[in-house]
């Protein structure tokens, strides 16, 4: 057993969780060492034998950790962001200034040292000359930063129109624009080419400068597609994307007309993080209600291939601001500020001057608790300070107007000739002055609508140890999550609430400004930027070494000629096929899950009615359709054909050949139905109360199907149905259930696939008398796990390589097993009499299988006991007619 191989600790190491904790206390241990933390060259993870894996892959991505060999050791991190830490003016033809820029994600970013991060984004100007893009290049790289130029109407389109008025406003709950007029939706669909135009801009900057090995992490609502866009350039690229705003609730987010172009691109990332758990989940139910993809507790599943999703808060680089107050010149601003506000308490807002930060709601909330409390008119002041933003778009302009028409009024009201309550200012502050500014305050009042996370109340509490101010803090923002202990929350939509909020905390005493504080402070010291950055990519580097394994264990796709070879160069052919999603055309497109109506009425590909017939029509290849459906549909689709049906996972059979037509049985002469009453009872019971779901009574099994209702409703009536089942009705009966992705199947026990093929190839060996063996066998199906049983079916006693085999498996197990076929109750009894198996005719030679002649094929499924996989129906599609064609071709030489 490969555990005992290893010692305790690489048996945890093969989990993600015990890879990264392990990972967590080497840090931890350095740290507590007093050396420095050892630098990773984590980059090379990507060359790790996945093949070695769990065993020794695990230790050596743990033993980078501990082993650093003098190589280059950081991990070139390439963060692309809209926004570059620094803005650049333009000084002369070929001189530039950079400047910080101001917002959540640049201070954050600013605290990630642990990398060779480079950061690659606009610089926020048009830059139309060949000499200023050389000149401005050139002084960004000195700051590590690479520009992607993007000229004046694409930022028109993409930055203030498809990012800033449509995805900004709908990621916080604020709806889609009203449109009232036709260009405006035309301009809607403008907008949306500009923002996959400009995303592939990005992508082509990433592309030219990745080294392999890289990390490239994407951030926010301007780059959704980008983690498309890269993989498509290099599907080895290790990808993640992060949102910093909140991802709205998915009944939000299907509103927007490219709601599944968007989420498709995003899953092409390895690791998809958010700021709480709370959007994590949004967006994950976006994908399961819109995509109706797989939600699992460790992400969205398409196909076998998993994009991770998780929560990663935020945090801010808290010591820099704690040095910073030690600066003499913040000092000195410090006093300044306490002198200018002596004798009145300081309450402080710092927002962009957006819609999302509540401003309005704040400054009236102000109104109300000076209206209630004239005694705080002169001893208070409120301090906001509104740093402009994104001014070309309308709806700020309107902002602007509305809070400074606010501000007027409320001054006007409550203000004296000396002072006034409300200082407003539509500017930024440089660095040292902000955290004189948080350090003098003793309320800040941060009341978002909504926001990702809100760094200025990490900021705030950072500034504050010395004074153990209060934060008044809305409960919209992601920061209520950590801070909501120590913080008053508030819902800021309730003026009230907020105005008592503002009196509470300015009459606090201070043993509970104390405490609350204590508790913040020591969340925000622990929540690093820096600590954010790191687990993001451990995260994603280990994301990466897990799908490698995943891969590992999808079998390959089907080489159409490698089949097609092994087919014409046998005698004696077998073709399994399965009916649903096998040889039915696809209902599902992408974006939309299909046609309810269409699937429900199962229908044969049109284009493989030729194919097909062609291929039965040759008499040295025996065609089975084998499928969960009843006869009649399979006799309504296939009866024209030359081949054999079984019907009901194969516990009825037939034959389409004239004469022959009568259904037989193959069913266990025992077989117990009489669960099947109550059984329905409880089906019909959850049918009608699932909406869109429906179920199926066969004569051998009951089908129920909630694939077109909601995904998890649908999940938890499908709960509630099993245990009902399990405790209930079926409790003492000999039955299974199966569990589909979406449906839940009942049969008597020991009904298979596999089980049935045995007894069929018995009744097809003796019916056709054989003469010679079967030498080539192709099963293809979308089944079920419980009825793979039938690719297995000719796996066990397959020889050694090359070695060919002879056997007489079909009728030696009729011989043990199953009973002879009994007609059914309305076939000819003569001809089922008949039909018995005779094993000792069929016995000589009935397979004769190499290894390279068996091809078991799952369609549309990854987690397989197959040996190959196509895709879907139009890839079967394509197989049969490649090999009809070919047969036609062979044959007429
Ligand atoms: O670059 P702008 O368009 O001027 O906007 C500035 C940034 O605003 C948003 O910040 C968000 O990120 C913060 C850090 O994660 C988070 O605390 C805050 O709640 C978010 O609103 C935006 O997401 C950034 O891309 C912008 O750069
Ligand atoms: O005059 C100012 C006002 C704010 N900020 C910074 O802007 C960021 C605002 O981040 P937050 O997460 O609160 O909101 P966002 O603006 O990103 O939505 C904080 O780091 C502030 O320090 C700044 O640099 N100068």
């Amino acid at each position: 057993m490969s555990g005992n191989k290893c010692n305790g600790n690489s048996q945890v190491l093969s989990t993600r969780i015990g890879r990264l904790l392990r990972a967590r206390e080497l840090k931890k241990n350095n740290r507590n060492d007093g050396s420095s933390i050892p630098e990773i060259d984590v980059s090379r993870n990507s060359h790790v034998n996945v093949d070695q894996y769990p065993e020794t892959a695990a230790q050596n991505f743990i033993d980078e950790w501990e082993r650093p060999d003098g190589k280059p050791t950081k991990q070139r991190l390439l963060v692309v962001a809209n926004r570059l830490p620094v803005s650049a003016v333009r000084r002369g033809e070929d001189s530039w200034s950079l400047e910080i820029s101001a917002g959540g994600l640049v201070s954050a970013l600013l605290g990630v040292t642990e990398f060779e991060a480079r950061w690659i984004g606009w610089a926020g100007v048009n830059v139309p000359d060949e000499v200023g893009k050389k000149a401005l290049t050139a002084a960004l790289a000195e700051k590590k930063c690479i520009p992607v130029f993007l000229d004046e109407e694409i930022v028109h389109q993409y930055y203030n129109g498809y990012c800033n008025n449509i995805l900004w406003p709908l990621f916080h709950y604020l709806g889609l624009p009203q449109e009232d007029r036709l260009a405006t939706t035309r301009s809607f669909q403008s907008q949306f080419e500009a923002y996959q135009k400009a995303n592939q801009m990005f992508a082509d900057v990433v592309n030219n400068h990745y080294e392999e090995g890289d990390v490239v992490w994407c951030h926010d609502y301007h780059l959704m597609f980008l983690p498309k866009y890269l993989k498509e350039y290099n599907n080895k690229m290790k990808v993640g994307w992060f949102l910093h705003t909140p991802f709205p609730s998915s009944e939000i987010h299907r509103t927007l007309p490219s709601r599944s172009e968007l989420l498709r691109a995003v899953l092409m990332a390895d690791l998809v993080g958010f700021h709480t758990y709370d959007y994590a989940r949004h967006f994950v139910s976006a994908c399961t209600r819109i995509l109706g993809l797989e939600g699992t507790p460790e992400g969205v599943e398409d196909q076998g291939r998993l994009t991770r999703v998780a929560a990663f808060p935020i945090g801010i680089d808290s010591e820099r601001f704690m040095r910073a107050l030690e600066m003499p010149g913040v000092q000195e601003n410090i006093k300044e500020l306490k002198e200018r506000f002596c004798g009145r308490k300081v309450m402080l807002g710092v927002d962009r001057l957006d819609m999302i930060k509540g401003i309005p709601q704040k400054i009236l909330a102000f109104e109300k608790f000076l209206e209630e409390n004239p005694y705080w008119c002169d001893k208070v002041v409120l301090l906001q300070i509104a740093v402009p933003t994104r001014t070309d778009v309308p709806e700020y302009q309107k902002l602007t107007s509305q809070v400074h028409e606010i501000v007027g009024r409320i001054n006007g009201k409550f203000g004296t000739l000396t002072a006034v309550p409300i200082h407003h200012l539509d500017r930024s502050l440089d660095f040292p002055a902000l955290c004189a500014l948080y350090a003098v305050t003793d309320v800040a009042l941060v009341t978002s609508l909504r926001d990702g996370m809100n760094l200025v109340s990490y900021e705030f509490v950072a500034c504050q140890d010395s004074k153990r101010g209060v934060l008044i803090l809305s409960e919209f923002a992601g920061a209520a999550q950590s801070l909501g202990a120590g913080a008053i929350l508030v819902n800021p939509w309730n003026i009230t609430e907020v105005a008592a909020a503002i009196d509470q905390a300015l009459n606090m005493p201070a043993e509970e400004r104390e405490k609350r504080h204590r508790h913040n402070f020591e969340h925000v010291t622990t929540h690093t930027a820096q600590q954010w950055a790191e687990f993001f990519v451990s995260e994603l580097n280990d994301t990466v070494i897990e799908a490698q394994q995943r891969i590992r264990k999808v079998p390959p796709p089907l080489e159409f000629n490698d089949a097609i070879g092994r087919y014409l160069q046998s005698n004696k052919r077998l073709l399994i096929l399965g009916f649903n999603a096998t040889l039915t055309e696809i209902v599902d497109t992408p974006g939309r899950r299909g046609d309810q109506i269409k699937e429900m009425e199962l229908k044969l590909h049109p284009e493989l009615r030729k194919p097909l017939a062609s291929l039965c029509e040759d008499p040295n290849t025996i065609v089975v359709v084998l499928s969960g459906s009843e006869r009649s549909v399979l006799d309504e689709n296939f009866g024209d054909y030359k081949m054999w049906l079984a019907a009901e996972n194969g516990m009825f059979l037939r034959s389409t050949e004239k004469g022959k037509e009568q259904w037989m049985t193959t069913m266990p002469e025992h077989l117990n139905m009489d669960w099947v009453d109550s059984v329905k009872h409880v089906l019909e019971y959850f049918t009608e109360r699932t909406p869109r779901s429906h179920f199926e009574r066969r004569e051998t099994l009951l089908v129920w199907n909630y694939k077109y209702s909601d995904s998890e409703f649908g999940r938890l009536q499908a709960r509630d149905m099993l245990q009902h089942l399990w405790t209930g009705p079926i409790s003492n009966s000999s039955v299974d259930v199966v569990q589909g992705s979406r449906t839940v199947e009942v049969r008597a026990v020991g009904v298979t696939k596999g089980a049935a093929i045995d007894r069929i190839l018995g009744e097809i060996v003796h019916s056709k008398a054989i003469t010679t063996p079967i030498d080539f066998v192709m099963c293809v199906g979308h089944f079920f796990g419980k009825d793979e049983d039938v690719y297995t079916f000719f796996e066990p006693e397959l020889p050694p390589d090359n070695l060919a085999f002879s056997r007489c498996k079909a009728s030696e197990v009729a011989k043990r097993q199953a009973p002879p076929a009994r007609p059914h109750p309305n076939a000819d009894k003569k001809s089922a009499s008949s039909r018995r198996a005779s094993p000792e005719n069929t016995c000589l030679n009935v397979l004769d299988l190499k290894k390279d002649n068996y091809f078991s094929v799952a369609v549309g499924r990854t987690r397989t006991n197959a040996r190959y996989l196509l895709n879907n129906s139009d890839d079967v599609v394509s197989l049969l007619k490649e090999l009809a064609e070919a047969a036609a071709t062979y044959s007429s030489h």
